[in-house]
């Protein structure tokens, strides 16, 4: 019998029938059922339907799973029952400016997988931080559109015709911005172990030996899927892990007191530190167990297959809620809560590594799970250990007030609107240097 682990992408027509599922209307099928939020209608839907059930999104035929079906049997994660802890508030040292503070890991994080390629930041030149952050939203947004085209079926192409415009002018300003990086790589022509990753790229598509042809598309191609699915995903989960962490201030202090017992008060957490903070490690995945920037992924089934008893035709849709999985009341206790010491807790490591392989899924699964899941939770120890070592956040001008945690409507886990939070200064690594 096939499962999952043979479901693989394909791009191809989507048809799927089978039983389970809620009634269609005509012409529509289960649109209806289709909210705001894509994957908690979804979720809603399997708490009445099952693991695994049937839609028919207007012309489009896809099955959901709720959690993945190749999940062994294993006994619930322990969880740690004591929740109490006894930190207080610090005081707060110094007022810096008001800012956006969903402004600031984009800029924050301009230092990872861009700068790796392009050895730039964008906090060299802000409207560049800017500029990209604008695009990667666009991008993300044209993405859910175009996507949620498909369910016109044969009329998708009308779909795509009512966005060509802005897809033309975000494709515009993307190619725009990476021509300026790669012609400042060109000037620059940069040898040796000065080089990165654009440097080495660029000898390779100017190289005529070379085994693979790669031409200029190519290469920014390349480059701008390491920007979108590295940048936007990476800089969602820190807005929503550092609002948790305001949200909760026994958890930031705790963080903080763990950071400050572990690396001092003399330097930034760095990547060798990470080993030795476990409650930081928790508190990112808990952040990202709660706020999947990518709450729903997909498949195509790339042959007839078998799975809990439905036979799912080749070429069928397969949409999977990583975002309910890892809120299943059957797995996760209080699955609502942001509560990172359930991580801190397990009976082995063994157990630990099989339960969070199958329930705890931010990164994907299988051979098309997320390439930069290793690099991503890096940026996201590093930058979270930053903002919480270095600042106080004030949410408003009320002491007691709390970050809105609205959802964005869409198919992505964006934070519905802008925060604006006041940070101030308890630690500032380069004071020494001034
Ligand atoms: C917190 C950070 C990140 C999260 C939560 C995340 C999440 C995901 C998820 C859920 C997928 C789809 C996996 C699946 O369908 O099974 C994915 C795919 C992908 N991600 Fe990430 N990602 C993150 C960071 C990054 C970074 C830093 C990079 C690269 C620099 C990256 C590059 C990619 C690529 C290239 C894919 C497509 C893989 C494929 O289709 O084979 N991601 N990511």
């Amino acid at each position: 019998m096939a499962t999952l682990k043979d479901v693989h992408d394909t791009n191809s027509a989507l048809c799927f029938l089978t039983s389970r599922g809620p009634p269609a209307l005509p012409l529509i099928g289960h649109l209806h059922l289709i909210g705001s939020h894509f994957h908690i209608s979804l979720q809603s839907l399997s708490a009445k339907y099952g693991t695994l059930f049937y839609l028919r999104l207007g012309a489009s035929r896809t099955s959901l799973f709720h959690r993945l079906l190749w999940q062994p049997k294993y006994s619930k994660p322990r969880i740690l029952r004591s929740r109490n802890t006894r930190n207080s508030d610090s005081p707060m040292r110094c007022h810096t400016q008001n800012m956006g503070f969903s402004a600031l890991p984009m800029v924050t994080i301009g230092v990872s997988p861009r700068r790796m390629a392009m050895s730039t930041r964008c906090s060299d030149r802000g409207d560049d931080a800017e500029e990209i952050r604008e695009m990667v939203k666009d991008t993300f947004e044209l993405g859910s559109k175009m996507f949620l085209g498909d369910v016109l079926g044969p009329l998708r192409k009308v779909g795509f015709w009512l966005y060509a415009k802005k897809a033309m002018d975000v494709h515009l300003r993307i190619d725009g911005l990476l021509e300026r990086i790669l012609k400042a790589h060109e000037d620059q022509n940069r040898k040796g172990e000065e080089e990165d990753l654009m440097d080495i790229l660029l000898k390779v598509q100017k190289d005529d030996k070379a085994e693979v042809k790669m031409t200029r598309i190519h290469l920014k191609a390349l480059v701008l899927d390491l920007f979108i699915g590295g940048t936007g995903t990476s800089s969602e989960v820190i807005l929503w892990t550092l609002a948790e962490l305001i949200n909760h201030p026994n958890a930031f202090n705790k963080l903080r007191e763990e950071i400050e017992s572990v690396v001092g008060g003399t330097r930034l957490v760095e990547d060798s530190d990470v080993i030795s903070l476990p409650y930081l490690q928790a508190v990112v995945k808990e952040g990202l167990r709660l706020h999947p920037p990518l709450p729903v992924t997909t498949r195509s089934s790339r042959q007839d297959c078998k799975i809990d008893g439905f036979d799912i035709p080749k070429e069928t849709m397969i949409f999977i809620n990583l975002y309910a999985i890892m809120r299943d009341p059957n797995t996760w206790e209080n699955p609502n809560e942001f509560w990172p010491e359930r991580f801190l807790i397990s009976s082995s490591k063994e157990q630990e590594n099989v339960e969070e392989a199958f329930n705890f899924l931010p990164f994907g699964a299988g051979r098309r799970a997320c390439a930069g899941g290793k690099l991503g939770l890096t940026i996201l120890h590093r930058t979270v250990a930053a903002m919480v070592q270095c600042f106080d956040w004030k949410v408003g001008g009320d002491q007691d007030a709390k970050v809105n945690m609205e959802v964005a409507k869409g198919v992505f886990m964006h934070v519905a609107h802008p925060l604006l939070c006041l940070p101030v200064v308890h630690f500032d690594p380069f004071a020494s240097r001034t």
